[in-house]
């Protein structure tokens, strides 16, 4: 079948009454009490089709005479102030962008970062920024780690990686890029205290720098080293470097793999390990086995990801290492780096992953940019978060995809959670969440389509595309339905919404994607507003579940254990503080949808707090 927009007329907004809400949120919490008790029907009058709201939403929001003018929008001390985030990690001020050099370290989880101290913009005196946490959660503030005082990284600290050494000892490798000419190349340094669990002082090394670019690759385009990793064969560190290829008009992306005993001097293991046309600049490259391992009978894999200088999104692909051949090869030729999988689909750079040995998991940081003006990000004074830390490990399950999900520890800021599991959202309708603050929250939802329904509808609906597909007001016989999160009390306004669309294939086979709608998300025109998700495996009785982590201009957007995450920066100007609420709503013309499961927990800011520190500072 094809998507058909519904006429408006025949869903004239009418929303539930305070009365309605007062009522709602005086009912017993535990789930058992709503089940049942809160069918909504469109029949009840709760019918509001984001169809009719969006034709209203966007006359409103994009019309001539709105205050954004040639300046941009008039951004208020107030709505500026609601940017900021409460519980990712973001500096007082400034910019900041890559995770650089995550290490567990006596103690500590380590995270530096690409930092700029003189401006809310990349500046090539950029540094590492440095903060520690024991939680990953709460992050506090050191002095910078690095910063560019040598010859050989007087235009800048770039990123790198910290390698744990066989007896525990740290080795940072970075990249320093030389003045004139400009040049990149790896440095290293090691920590001046080795006995500070902090690791507040780093020194570099006499010999830097230790690796030059290779023959035939430009002195700009060799950045990034990964951690290294022990290979027993012949008894070397190794580490990847992606890297370009635009040589006879060709415009691939390529690694290089590097051996070393000392961390002084390196041998490039010959060849080229990776290479996919096309795909430009391989910057922050990864690689780590996922799978596999003592308790597993299943085969261990290779995870590749580079950040795409070219397109601006993490990608990644799983595949077969063969160090003695030096090739890395992808299960899937069609999901191949560059062209494939996605760490995120949404808004999320320049990730590294590093290992956990406290609870045994790797995890995953990446930064989060701004997607307003720079004049926006002047005027308050920052720019970028980065991303809740996330488990990374194999689907096994599928074995076709990654999990990523916000490590545990995040849970420990959950405070009221309501459990509202059981409601039915018939189709064309929405409901208002009773919830006591709707900025700071951890939704955990999940869905099933009315299986009669399904069963009905046997017309193909193909194509449908977050990116392209009209977004969260174009209706299907089985999407979207969802959640809407910094959503305006009356609908017609802001609102950001993170939805399934089902849709049936050719071959009578059903077909998911999961999406973040931002079109609706601000007012403000000088604000980049995207549809942004994928298509995401479910298997047979799988119930449709998603989780999503609202932080004021951050959401961030899981769907199946983490298959599919897609991150969106939002700035609302009137669905801030109390004015911005949270609804279920289902758009789908023919089908109504059971929310098995829903539980709503506030989440606290993760302040940090001097006086519950930490180790004593040596
Ligand atoms: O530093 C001098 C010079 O380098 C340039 C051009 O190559 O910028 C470097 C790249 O900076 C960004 O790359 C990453 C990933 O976000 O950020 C780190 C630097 O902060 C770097 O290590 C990473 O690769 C950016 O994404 C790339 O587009 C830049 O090329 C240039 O801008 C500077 O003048």
């Amino acid at each position: 079948m094809e998507s058909r927009a519904i006429p408006s007329a025949a869903y004239a907004p009418l929303l539930p009454s305070a009365a309605d809400d007062v009522a709602l949120a005086k009912q017993d919490r535990p789930g058992v009490g709503w089940r049942g008790f809160l069918t909504v029907l469109a029949a009840s009058g709760v019918v509001v089709l984001l169809v009719a709201a969006s034709l209203l939403a966007g006359s409103r929001m994009g019309q001539a005479g709105d205050e954004d003018g040639a300046g941009g929008f008039p951004w208020s001390n107030e709505m500026l102030q609601w940017q900021r985030a409460g519980f990712h990690y973001q500096p007082e001020g400034h910019f900041m962008s890559d995770p650089d050099g995550p290490v567990y370290y006596r103690g500590y989880y380590h995270l530096f970062f690409q930092y700029n101290r003189r401006g809310v913009a990349w500046d090539d005196y950029i540094e590492w920024g440095h903060v520690v946490s024991q939680d990953l959660v709460h992050w506090r503030p050191l002095p910078v780690a690095m910063r560019p005082d040598h010859w050989y990284d007087m235009k800048g600290v770039l990123s790198g990686t910290i390698t744990v050494l066989h007896n525990g000892t740290l080795v940072l490798l970075y990249t320093g890029v030389t003045e004139d000419p400009m040049a990149e190349s790896q440095c290293i340094a090691v920590p001046t205290d080795p006995n500070d669990p902090l690791l507040r002082h780093w020194t570099k090394h006499p010999a830097n720098p230790v690796l030059a670019h290779p023959q035939g690759v430009q002195g700009m385009d060799f950045r990034d080293p990964t951690s290294a990793w022990w290979d027993k064969s012949d008894a070397t560190w190794r580490i990847l470097i992606g890297s370009k290829d635009d040589a006879n008009g060709s415009h691939a992306g390529i690694a290089f793999i590097f051996k070393t005993k000392d961390f002084l001097s390196f041998e490039r293991v010959p060849g080229i390990v990776h290479r996919v046309e096309g795909t430009g600049m391989w910057e922050c490259i990864d690689f780590y086995p996922v799978g596999g391992g003592h308790n597993s009978s299943s085969e261990e894999l290779y995870v590749i990801k580079a950040s795409m200088d070219d397109e601006r999104h993490d990608y990644y692909s799983l595949g077969r290492y063969d160090a003695a051949a030096n090739t890395w090869t992808p299960l899937d030729a069609e999901l191949d780096l560059g062209i494939g999988l996605r760490y995120d689909w949404g808004k999320l750079y320049a990730s590294t992953t590093f290992y956990d040995p406290l609870k045994q998991r790797r995890i995953m940081l990446g930064y989060v940019g701004e997607t307003d003006s720079a004049r926006a990000d002047v005027a308050k004074g920052w720019a970028s978060l980065q991303s809740i830390p996330r488990t990374v490990t194999l689907d096994e399950k599928t074995r076709t995809n990654l999990l990523l999900w916000p490590v545990e520890e995040v849970e420990a800021l959950r405070y009221n959670s309501t459990d509202l599991s059981g409601i039915t959202i018939d189709n064309g309708s929405v409901f208002h969440l009773p919830l006591h603050q709707a900025t700071q929250l951890d939704i955990e939802a999940s869905f099933r389509l009315d299986a009669s329904d399904v069963a009905a509808i046997n017309e193909a609906d193909v194509g449908y595309n977050c990116s392209s597909s009209g977004g969260a007001a174009a209706c299907g016989a089985l999407g979207p339905f969802g959640l809407l999160v910094h959503a305006a009390g009356d609908l017609r306004g802001e609102q950001t919404a993170v939805y399934f669309y089902v849709s049936r294939a050719l071959d009578g086979t059903l077909r998911t994607s999961f999406c973040n709608d931002e079109t609706r998300s601000s007012r403000a025109r000088d604000v980049t507003k995207r549809v942004v998700g994928s298509t995401v495996p479910v298997l047979d009785g799988e119930a449709l579940s998603m989780r999503v982590l609202v932080d004021h201009s951050i959401v961030q957007s899981f769907a199946m254990g983490g298959r599919v995450t897609a991150t969106s920066r939002v700035y609302p100007t009137e669905a801030i503080y109390a004015r911005a609420g949270v609804y279920l709503f289902n758009n789908a013309t023919g089908a109504s949808v059971t929310v098995e499961r829903l539980i709503v927990h506030e989440m606290a800011s993760a302040v940090y707090d001097e006086t519950v520190v930490m180790v004593e500072d040596s």
